[in-house]
């Protein structure tokens, strides 16, 4: 059952930092082995979390989730999905989202477009970036996007040039980058060939996707030097993972070694993909940006506001919250405010005796 919460977004104050080393000045590294010292984190809940809900949430809690990981410090948010209603009816009310959202100046609020009718749609809607999406496997893109990998590039390419005809960005997707739900397991060239064909048809990046949580370092490392041997430059490149077998922070961290600067991730772990079965959520952001905070590396997001905006939603969807970080912190605030009212009301009948 549904719940909407209809408060308005506000973070509460005091970083609840626990466990968390303080970001130092000096350049990160793990073990002697340089990490970035930046990472740019893309906030995918919104659209690859709630894509997935069994029932339709209500467009002012998607309209409220946004604002407030926007007001996280998140600087991309990608809001909603302009793809057939018919396929993925959770997202029908895409354009009513992107209309009802109050835009933070600096944050950059992503859409999901897989032809040029999701195109025209969405630039009417106002959408200043868009995302185009295939895959590393021909079984998942017929059962996503109806089409060969082949015809669905064909498709983007339009989609693509109409883009910088309006002086839309566009980002890029592969999905199943190292294996796929129907054809099992995927080389790391076959992933790198349809990675250089988005970005040679003009994605400023092109985000790899571990639709179903498969890989591990070794096989996403692999993945992400084949991309790199076919001459895509490892900041043109993305992590999106799935944390179906608990791979994913791990995967994350192999990517950074890497040199790859920009993480896709879903607050409080939200998602999966309706065309992989049994797929669960993104890696939570949570769980990212606890993990770069302890390495060090700069992320800009306000963890209290986050785990304000984490609650929200499970609250909202009456789910249990999918961020290993994000449960534990909850925890200790919840344990705080208990013994702040204690104090309080023991200070009260002081007063009164
Ligand atoms: C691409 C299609 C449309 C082909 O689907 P199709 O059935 O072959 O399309 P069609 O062109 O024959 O059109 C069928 C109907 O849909 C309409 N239609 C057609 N396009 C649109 C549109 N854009 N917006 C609104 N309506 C649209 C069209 O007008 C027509 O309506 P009708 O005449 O029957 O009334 C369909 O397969 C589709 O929408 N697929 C989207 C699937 C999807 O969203 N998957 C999840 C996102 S990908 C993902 O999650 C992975 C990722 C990115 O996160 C990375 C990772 O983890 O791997």
């Amino acid at each position: 059952m549904l719940r909407h919460l209809g408060s308005a977004a506000s973070c509460t104050g005091a970083l609840l930092q626990a466990g968390l080393r303080s970001l130092s000045t000096a350049a990160p590294e793990l073990l002697g082995r340089p990490l970035p010292a930046s990472v740019t984190i893309v906030e995918v809940g919104p659209r690859d979390g709630l894509q997935n809900e069994p029932e339709k949430v209500p467009t002012e809690v998607k309209v409220e989730l946004i604002e407030r990981l926007a007001a996280a410090g998140l600087p991309v948010v990608e809001s909603t999905s302009f793809v057939s209603p018919k396929w993925v009816p959770q997202l029908a009310d895409a354009a009513d989202v992107l209309a009802r959202v109050r835009q933070r100046p600096g944050v950059r609020y992503t859409v999901l477009t897989p032809n040029m009718k999701g195109f025209e749609n969405a630039l009417a809607a106002g959408a200043r970036e868009v995302a185009i999406f295939t895959a590393a496997s021909e079984a998942f893109n017929r059962k996503n996007l109806n089409c060969s990998v082949d015809e669905s590039l064909r498709k983007f390419d339009d989609v693509a040039a109409a883009a910088k005809a309006e002086g839309v960005a566009v980002r890029g997707y592969v999905s199943c980058v190292v294996g796929c739900p129907i054809q099992g397991e995927v080389t790391p060239q076959a992933a790198a060939h349809v990675a250089v064909a988005l970005r040679e048809m003009g994605c400023y990046e092109v985000s790899m996707g571990d639709t179903i949580g498969v890989g591990t370092p070794a096989s996403v490392a692999a993945m992400f030097q084949a991309c790199m041997d076919a001459g895509l430059p490892a900041e043109r490149l993305a992590a999106h993972m799935h944390d179906t077998y608990g791979q994913a922070l791990a995967n994350i961290l192999a990517s950074l070694q890497l040199g790859i600067r920009v993480v896709d991730s879903s607050v409080a772990g939200l998602g999966g993909c309706p065309y992989a079965q049994g797929a669960t959520g993104n890696v939570a952001t949570e769980d990212v940006v606890y993990m770069l905070s302890g390495l060090g590396i700069q992320h800009g997001v306000d963890m209290d506001c986050l785990l304000d905006a984490s609650d929200f939603i499970c609250r909202a969807l009456g789910k249990r919250n999918g961020s290993r970080a994000a449960e534990a912190l909850l925890r200790r605030r919840a344990a705080a405010a208990a013994k702040a009212a204690k104090a309080a009301a023991q200070q009260g009948r002081a007063t009164a005796a």
